[in-house]
């Protein structure tokens, strides 16, 4: 059974819809892990899901970048444990210097919410396995600071290392300024570090795990996670 924490800021609001992506609907291990708790020892997967942490003063992110939990999540990442930022998360881990760049106001100075196409880019991250290179996904936005900005070498080295996994295009994954909800450079929407153990992404995953919800496309990303874990569990023959 794969572990996963889920970690609660003042102010997050999808936490509960990650618990429910988690335990409900993935059918693995789902815990709330308060943003005063230190202890990250039993966990495979942190979680740190959207919402506006500490009200988003002074930017989103900002602050919760000093939580007490925070510390531990960072030890965690650098021992290779498998971190995932939605949203809220993403800007949490770019303020938190365990992913590049930073997210700034939606060009159109305004709150997005709607669904978006997204492409995978790369499956060879923990976090893309279960999907198909260039396979298109449905998978909605909820943010007014989601704007992906970083300056040239940096967003040069992310291309180069294959770390941009997630890109808004339109339907058919041609990347377009249409398709871009809120002006991100390179059209990116989810990237991780060097190291591949840890994800940012603005679209919300959690949002579309069922069709009830309206769309599965997220589902496989909490999959490729649980074979991830699964994969790294020595079996008992051995
Ligand atoms: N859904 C969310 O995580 C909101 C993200 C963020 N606080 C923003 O509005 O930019």
């Amino acid at each position: 059974m794969a572990r996963f924490g889920i970690v609660t800021f003042p102010g997050s609001n999808c936490d509960h819809d990650a618990y429910h992506a988690v335990k409900h609907v993935l059918g693995e291990d789902a815990t709330f892990v308060w943003h005063q708790d230190t202890d990250l020892s039993a966990l495979d997967v942190v979680v740190l899901p959207g919402g506006f942490s500490y009200g988003d003063y002074l930017r989103s992110g900002a602050i919760a970048r000093f939580s007490p939990v925070m510390d531990a999540v960072v030890d965690f990442a650098n021992a290779g444990g498998l971190v995932l930022g939605v949203c809220n998360g993403f800007q949490v881990l770019c303020e938190a210097g365990l992913l590049p760049g930073t997210l700034t106001r939606n060009n159109s100075l305004r709150f997005v919410c709607k669904p978006t196409a997204v492409r995978v880019e790369r499956i060879d991250a923990p976090f893309t396995t279960q999907y198909a290179p260039g396979q298109v996904l449905s998978l909605p936005v909820a943010h007014g600071e989601g704007r992906y900005v970083a300056d040239d070498a940096t967003l040069n080295a992310l291309e180069s290392n294959n770390q941009v996994l997630f890109r808004y295009t339109d339907a058919d994954g041609r990347m377009t300024d249409a398709a871009n909800p809120n002006g991100s450079m390179r059209n990116i929407a989810g990237i991780c570090n060097e190291a591949r153990n840890v994800l940012g992404l603005m679209p919300h995953p959690e949002r579309h795990v069922e069709l009830l919800l309206g769309s599965d496309d997220g589902r496989p990303l909490f999959e490729s996670l649980r074979a991830s874990v699964n994969d790294a569990v020595p079996t008992s023959a051995a």
